[in-house]
């Protein structure tokens, strides 16, 4: 797989693929503190759940360091306050806190604030590392359930660059290709930023994936018309009871899954799973500005009077979703008991691993 890196750590920097200028310029950036990041991750420079997180979790870390205290407790209440004000870029997707809560623990586990500056770095370090693997994981799995469905449609970007590698909706494609099975997938465009058409497409053919783009109102038409076999998407947040989170967009596809009875499979880490929430309805939706509707690469493309509602996600119900790929394994329905049942035996698996 020859797909740059979204990120890159080089025990000293934080380097980040720039992915609003692709599919035409690979271009890295330098993220040297914490405003560097929240515009990063804001203006999705840098996008895609997991990869915000890890993201994030460098940007807290590199900030800390420059914290001009000795006092463990000055220096929490500095690291809180940073990490408020990261968490606070982005809404909808949990990895963001989930990375950044990481970090405010494994900081209460030392009491010198020069071992709180070295353990911060170390476990943004083991965040990127483990989402590398767990997302070459759900590659393995999502390859199995597919089976021999090859004719497969995808929303958004949750590829390689929207990870530490490998993506997750797009990690079968990626792995199939090194494995010999071939896909032909079915890329929607996803108004308004364009993440399937600049990001997916590019990705796709960087590994050699046969991809089709079309535009999000073509899906009906081309499940029907291309004999669509299955569905496979991202997601940005999952409640206990399986409701997920995704790009704008993704609703529309469950629904036409279940319509046309093909399946419907969500591919995400551990790390994106919200235990705190029982159903969607709890989800916070991301509202972004009118200009990214109204406007194409600067171009108006309606009144400056326009209403715009624009909202960056939706929220899927679990009973749209036939089954959720996991770094784990597979969940299948009933989600209110699976989803717990597998994160619990994980995280009792990594507590004796621990041991
Ligand atoms: C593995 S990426 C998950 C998720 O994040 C994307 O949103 P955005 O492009 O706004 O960061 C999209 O919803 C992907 O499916």
């Amino acid at each position: 797989m020859s797909i740059p890196l979204s990120i890159k750590w080089d025990g000293k920097q934080l380097v980040v693929l720039d992915q609003q200028k692709l599919p035409h310029e690979i271009v890295y950036i330098k993220l040297e503190a914490l405003k560097d990041v929240y515009e990063a991750i804001i203006t999705l420079k840098v996008r895609g759940a997991p990869a915000i997180g890890i993201t994030a979790a460098y940007g807290l870390a590199i900030e800390a360091q420059g914290y001009k205290t000795n006092s463990m407790i000055d220096f929490l209440a500095l690291l809180k306050k940073d990490a408020t004000y990261l968490g606070e870029s982005r809404p909808t997707a949990v990895n963001l806190v989930w990375a950044l809560d990481r970090l405010l623990t494994v900081v209460s586990l030392v009491d010198s604030v020069s071992d709180a500056k070295q353990i911060l770095i170390e476990e943004a370090i083991v965040i990127h590392k483990e989402d590398e693997e767990s997302c070459r994981n759900i590659g393995e799995f999502g390859l199995s359930l597919l089976g021999d469905k090859t004719k497969v449609m995808t929303i958004c970007n949750a590829g390689s660059i929207a990870t530490a590698k490998y993506g997750t909706a797009l990690a079968p494609f990626h792995l199939g290709k090194e494995l010999g099975k071939e896909f032909e997938v079915f890329a929607c465009e996803t108004r308004p930023l364009f993440q399937g058409g600049r990001l997916t497409v590019w990705e796709l053919q960087q590994s050699g994936v046969d991809v089709t783009l079309i535009t999000d109102s073509m899906a009906a038409h081309t499940i029907s018309a291309k004999g669509i076999e299955a569905i496979i998407v991202g997601a940005d947040r999952i409640a206990k009871n399986g409701d997920t989170a995704n790009k704008i967009g993704t609703l529309n596809l469950a629904i036409l899954a279940f319509v046309y009875g093909i399946p419907f499979y969500v591919a995400a880490p551990s790390s994106t799973f919200d235990l705190s929430i029982n159903n969607g309805v709890e989800i916070p939706i991301e509202e972004r500005k009118a200009e990214e509707i109204t406007h194409i690469n600067g171009k108006s493309i309606a009144l400056s009077n326009t209403k715009v509602f624009n909202p960056a996600f939706d929220v899927t119900p679990a009973k749209y979703i036939t089954a959720i790929i996991t770094e784990k394994g597979i969940i299948y329905p009933d989600y209110c008991d699976n989803i717990s049942a597998q994160l619990a035996n994980s995280i009792e698996k990594e507590k004796n691993n621990e041991n």
